[in-house]
């Protein structure tokens, strides 16, 4: 036996290839093994890697990179997985139930959606299926229209473009949380084998898009229209949905970044399609300048997650922070809900902002774990949830999931009402950090190869915490071991570490509070010095 391939390894990888039912990754798995055992250098430890899985649920459901073996994304991981569903459905007293099924544009996402749609139909599920590939939130919206008990969107989001993954909804409409994640994840296991899991063809196609689109409309957005905006779908799916949204509501002078209007799986102008990364919104900026926009929307490529874009006060354009957002949303939904008994929420690693804004509207606040699956669980009442990776959930009576669609709208709404008394989002975040301090938030994150390396710095900063960060005394909680989730305060200082639940990275959130007590421009100095200083210690201590 050739050196690092141990006869588990290579009898896993027989099992496997025997039981895949999709010829192109069974030999892809083969040359590996070929390889492996023709001792060629690295390839023992990329089999090994192949094989390191199962992909399980995290933040949002099952994401990896498109290939073989259980530790990818491919047709014979989502026919097991959809296979456990099923199983894990019909234990729950759902057999036989509606199943609606989605898909971005990605690599594989036709495929991966035809296999979970065809073992669903032979399990006996009444499945659905949407016409082309969607945004996010049109599924999520589905789930509660077509009174179905799951739904499934292929989608890896905002993820490199080797990437791929397996959204799970339950029948409340939101993505699972435990103990179903769990459960699902047992059912899987016991899924014999991949290639006798029955597939049966008729699915109904169905299209949810002009009732989604209804109710987007309906949602409060003011009286002022006169407004330019800019927007990006990233490559993504978002881009018909969100003119339509926005022309539903009145919005018309719309201006779509061309290069990146059209899906597209190989995300060709952006190193990572993702809103949060540097230089992923650069051709957005630069198309709000040259039309002289009014405001710049970019969607993440499921059309989840909406990023704003605002002029500074220099003349030149700028992102706004997911912190900056939903507060701004946050604020402006607050003072505008009908509701009597209005509950907030975000998350534990976002701005503590919306906590104080909803202390002076009157409202309830809570604070869940990282995640939309937790954010729209966070009690009756939920009129507006947001989280700094750029999610909104303007629409909690709708659509159960961070909705980008909608967020847009209701972003336009508020920039041209703002627009009309001579305002604009700048001016309503500094009047919040006047009131109510000025909370800045930011974040340190480690990109890693080897997944042992994230585990090794959290059981590092665990057993030895830094005593202060950016020379702030701080203190370390160990809030919900289950979660693996670190807290340091200290005065005026928060600082969050986590390991990311879609991506092979350990991510660091930073927030630095200041009082106004001497002027906006003086606070906002001190906390940025802070955030610096902060954020030097984490880089040091990651690193
Ligand atoms: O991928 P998306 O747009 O669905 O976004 C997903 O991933 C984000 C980052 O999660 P993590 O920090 O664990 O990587 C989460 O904030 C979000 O709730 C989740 O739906
Ligand atoms: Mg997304």
């Amino acid at each position: 036996m050739p050196k690092n391939l141990t006869t588990e390894l290579r009898d896993a990888a027989y099992r496997w290839i025997a039981d895949d039912p999709d010829h192109a990754t069974s030999d892809e798995l083969q040359r590996i093994l070929a390889c492996a055992l023709g001792q060629e250098p690295g390839a023992a430890e990329e089999l090994a890697d192949r094989m390191a899985g199962p992909l399980e649920f995290g933040t949002a459901g099952l994401r990896g990179p498109v290939r073989a073996g259980p530790n990818g994304m491919n047709v014979a991981v989502v026919t097991r997985t959809t296979a456990g569903v099923a199983d894990w459905l019909a234990a729950h007293g759902h057999a036989g139930g509606v199943v609606v099924i989605g898909r971005d544009a990605r690599h594989g996402s036709e495929a991966f959606a035809t296999a979970a749609a065809e073992v669903l139909t032979a399990a006996g599920f009444a499945v659905k299926t949407l016409p082309e590939p969607l945004p996010t939130p049109l599924l999520a919206y589905s789930v509660k229209h077509y009174g179905a008990v799951a739904g499934i969107q292929i989608t890896a989001s905002h993820n490199p473009p080797a990437d791929n993954g397996y959204k799970l909804y339950d029948g409340t409409g939101g993505q699972i949380v435990p103990p179903s994640d769990g459960e699902i994840e047992r059912a899987i296991h016991a899924v014999p084998a991949a290639v006798s899991v029955p597939r049966a063809p008729g699915a109904e196609v169905v299209d949810p898009r002009a009732a989604y689109l209804a109710e987007v409309a309906a949602l409060p957005h003011g009286s002022a229209r006169e407004i330019r905006i800019a927007a990006t779908a990233l490559h993504g799916v978002g881009a018909e949905t969100v003119r339509a949204a926005l022309a539903g509501a009145g919005f018309t002078d719309v201006h779509l970044v061309a290069a990146q209007s059209e899906p597209d799986a190989d995300f060709p102008t952006v190193s990572f399609p993702n809103p949060e990364e540097p230089g992923a919104t650069d051709l957005l900026l630069a198309l709000a300048s040259e039309v002289d926009a009014d405001l710049a929307v970019a969607l993440d490529p499921d059309a989840d997650r909406c990023a704003l874009g605002v002029r500074d006060r220099e003349g030149g354009w700028r992102m706004l922070r997911g912190d900056e957002t939903g507060v701004l949303l946050g604020s402006h939904l607050l003072s505008t809900t009908d509701s009597t008994d209005p509950l907030v929420a975000t998350t534990i690693v976002s701005s503590s902002l919306l906590g104080e804004l909803a202390k002076a509207a009157g409202a309830r606040y809570a604070e869940t774990l990282t995640g939309f699956k937790w954010l729209v669980r966070a009690g009756e009442g939920l009129v507006f949830a947001y989280e700094e990776a750029l999610g909104l959930c303007v629409n909690p009576g709708f659509v159960r999931d961070k909705d980008g669609i909608a967020a847009a709208v209701v972003a336009a709404g508020l920039a041209a009402s703002l627009k009309a008394e001579g305002r604009s989002p700048l001016d309503v975040l500094d009047e919040i950090a006047v009131r109510h301090g000025v909370h800045l938030t930011d974040q340190v994150s480690l990109r890693v190869t080897d997944l042992a390396v994230r585990g090794k710095l959290m059981a590092g900063l665990r057993a030895q915490p830094p005593s202060a960060l950016g020379g702030v005394p701080v203190t370390l909680e160990d809030l919900l071991p289950d979660a693996d989730v670190l807290r340091l305060r200290g005065e005026g200082l928060r600082v969050v570490i986590r390991p990311s639940g879609t991506e092979p990275k350990l991510k660091a959130y930073l927030q630095s509070v200041q009082p106004v007590t001497d002027g906006l421009a003086a606070a906002r100095e001190t906390a940025a010095a802070r955030l610096a200083a902060v954020r030097a210690d984490i880089n040091a201590l990651l690193s």
